[in-house]
Order: structure tokens, then sequence, then C-alpha cells
């Protein structure tokens, strides 16, 4: 008998994770934060599951898009985009803006559109999966490599929230020198096996940060380490980053903001540049490439559209000489799963990707994704391999419901005013 791959019903989920007071040039996470979880189920009664940006402007373009996919397959992916297209993006989310301060780069009608097309496009490969009896790394042309190595995600961070503000304990203690930082580091190997490093910076002036690099190459000599401050420094001061730690930087990641600048510092700096800023869409490539801007462009399947559009972003990278690796904004397990089965399938993957996962106490799955040896096994269970527990998704609904909005959007610089009520953005470049 053949599957009826028909979608009868789709559930949409906003929630409110626990994530620590981790720092960045914006300010600092908030206790919990919002995301999406998506739930696509067909005639036969299978449910695939994906994840995605949970703040209200993703959220508005979430409920129109899933009525629209009703009666439609599972299987037609592409069509996915044609319908993401007939919904409307209110033009005030997108005039002259960056998302999230800038951390995930520009913000278009398009890109919005992708971040959501995204998640259902996962939940509709989980559910084919679970239909056809195939991982999504089969669906997505078959896994190259059996496990997905990951990086440690250093973030400079206070011991907890600031006092009053209702939050979930953590047990990673405050890092906000170098010895900190070390030691978080320690941790992150003791608990996942993660050997290569990544800080991010722009939080402190950058000679602090230069000495938190030197006592990490210290403490794991010859191991890889990244630096990025997520576009904080003038071009000079990125050179001379770049001089100071060229002799163990993996990569440096965003240094500077714009390609124009990333090209600048590029031509000098004597260190591969990373971006996750000024190359976030197909349309800022030909620019990036031909200025030599970048030489490792980290993809986001969330915000490039998916997983087979991520595929399409390591094809182009290859075709230019480019590296490809994976950025991270805070995520759960789905997208982990889902970052892993796509992961498998690149050829050239050449530097181990980010997560924010270790950092995320709490879970929408039975059962939690696990690092060994900093690396995730490749699942070859049918669809990604994961499970929902109803009863945590129920958990952390009933948060989002009882939150009174301030927290449904991300806002690091209004957690920031919490402990310091005149912090201000800091203006581009910081240093
Ligand atoms: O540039 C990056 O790698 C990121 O923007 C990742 C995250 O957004 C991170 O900086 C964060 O959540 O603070
Ligand atoms: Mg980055």
């Amino acid at each position: 008998m053949t599957a009826d791959l028909t979608i009868t019903a789709v559930h949409l989920t906003p929630i409110l994770v626990a994530d620590p007071p981790l720092l960045n040039t914006q300010g600092v996470h908030q206790p919990y934060t919002p995301r999406l979880i998506i739930e696509v189920e067909t005639a036969d009664g299978v449910t695939g599951v994906g994840e995605t940006y949970g703040d209200a402007k993703y959220l508005e373009l979430a409920q129109p898009f899933a009525e629209k996919l009703m009666g439609r397959q599972i299987s037609d992916l592409n069509g996915l985009f044609t319908v993401a297209d007939e919904v409307a993006v209110d033009d005030s989310r997108v005039s002259g803006r960056v998302d999230v301060g800038g951390l995930r780069g520009v913000q278009t009608a398009d890109k919005l559109r992708l971040s959501v097309v995204s998640g259902f496009e996962v939940a509709c490969l989980d559910a084919l999966g679970k239909a056809l009896g195939l991982p999504v790394h089969a669906l997505l042309g078959g896994k190259v490599r059996d496990s997905v190595e990951y990086s440690a995600y250093l973030f400079y961070k206070w011991a907890a929230h600031p006092e009053g503000v209702p939050a979930e304990p953590d047990d990673w203690g405050a890092a906000v020198d170098p010895a900190g930082v070390v030691a978080q580091a320690r941790a992150f190997t003791e608990r996942y096996g993660f050997t290569s490093f990544k800080l991010k910076g722009g939080v402190f002036p950058p000679d602090e940060e230069i000495a938190a690099i030197r006592a990490l190459a210290e403490a794991f000599p010859g191991h890889p380490l990244r630096l990025d401050p997520n576009g904080a420094w003038s071009v000079e001061t990125s050179l001379r980053v770049a001089a100071e730690l060229g002799d163990v930087l993996e990569y440096l990641e965003d240094p500077a903001l714009g390609t124009p600048a990333m090209a600048e510092v590029a031509a000098k700096a004597g260190v591969p540049l990373a971006t996750n800023m000024c190359v976030t869409t197909f349309g800022e490539i030909p620019e990036a490439f031909a200025k030599g801007a970048v030489q490792v462009v980290l993809s986001d399947h969330h915000y490039w559209g998916g997983l087979r559009a991520t595929q399409q972003l390591a094809a182009v990278c290859r075709t230019f000489g480019v590296g490809v690796s994976m950025h991270s904004n805070t995520h759960l397990g789905i997208s982990l799963a889902a970052m892993t089965h796509v992961a498998a399938t690149v050829p050239d993957l050449h530097h181990a990707c980010d997560s924010h996962y270790p950092w995320q106490s709490e879970d929408v799955l039975t059962e939690r994704i696990v690092f060994e040896g900093g690396r995730v096994t490749v699942s070859d269970a049918p669809g990604l391999g994961v499970e929902l527990d109803r009863d945590r998704l129920a958990f952390l609904h009933r948060r989002w419901l009882d939150d009174d909005g301030t927290l449904r959007d991300r806002d690091d610089a209004a957690a920031m005013r919490v402990a310091h009520p005149d912090w201000v953005t800091p203006s581009v470049p910081r240093w």
C-alpha cells in the first residue's frame, strides 16, 4: 500500500527555553529565549517535527504559512518556497533592520520567510523519512560520514542572571577573564570531549580577548581556536588582533562589519576569515567572494532556507574554493539533529560546526542528543531519529503563555539593561 503523504494537520507551539547569562557585544542572553516547534501530520498519522526561531515576527508568518500547507504533500519541498512567497511580510519587520542586532546579518522579507520555511522543511523531511523508513540524510542523498564534529562554543558569562530575575540556575560558573574562559573550556572537554574551541568575543576590549585566546592556546596546544567578536572591531583593530593571534587561530570570525571591511581585513590578515554576518543570503555571495572577503561561510539552515539550501550553499562554496561550516544560535535537539543530518551529507566539511546545544539544559525531546569525543553520531533511524516529549513541550509552552510578552522577542540589550540600566547597544566599530 502506498503511503498517503497529504498534510492534514500542522501544530505550531511557541515555547520559552532556559538560556544562561551568555555575553555578546549586544548585551546578554535573556533568562528564557523563544523557539517555535513545528509538527506536520499526514493523512496516515505520521508526524514530523521541526524547529525555528520563535520571536513574534516568525510566529506571525508561520501561522498563515501553516494554513496554506493543508492538503499539500510532505514530499513537495520545493512547493514550500512557492507557498512562502504568498505570505505577506509586514514592512515594519524589515525596513532598515538587522536581525538580533546584526548577529544573524541583514533582515529581509525573504530571509524572514526562509527562516520559517526551514522549520517546515525539516518537519516535512522528518515525516517523509518516517513514512518511507529512511533517515533524513538518505533523503538528502546519503551521508558521507558517520558522525559530525562540533566545537566547544565558549562564552564570557556571568555566574547567574541578575538577582531577582526569574531564571534557571546553571552549573557553568562565571567566565569573565582568561582563567574563567580556560576553566569553561576544560568543562566542555570533560563533559563533551570537544577538541576545538570558539570564543564569542566583542565583549571586552580586544587585548583582554587576545589574552583569553593565548591562555586557551597554552592550555590546549595545537587545538583549533576561533574568536568571533560579531563585527565589533575596526579594520585596524582586526588586523592588530590577527597579527597577535595569527599563529594560533584556525580562523577569525566576523572581526569587522560588512563585506568591504572584511575584504580589507582579509587582504592583509594572513588568517582565514569566517562569517555568519556578511554572507547570510545567496545574494550576498557574489560581492563577498569576488572581493575575497571570506574564506569560510558559516551556514545556518534556519536562515539559509533549510537543509537542501545548506547543501546548495556548500556546493557554491566548493565551486569558489571557499570553506563551509555551521553557525548556531540557541537551539534545541530537533535542530541539532537536522544540522547533523545535513552536515553528514556535505563532502568538504573541514571545520567543526558550532552548536549552542550544551548551553541548553532544557529540551523537547524524550532523549537528549549526546556528544561523544565532540561528535554527534548520525542517526540511521527513520526521519530525524528524535522523539518529541509532549509533557516537556507543554511545560515550555505554558511558560511562553504565562510570559507577559517581555521575553517573547529575543533582546540581548534589554536583558543587559536589567543589570546595567545605562547600557546602550554599542555603536560599531566598538573598538
Ligand atoms: O556570530 C555568531 O556566531 C552568532 O551570532 C551566534 C549567536 O548569535 C551568539 O552570538 C549568541 O547567541 O549570542
Ligand atoms: Mg559568528
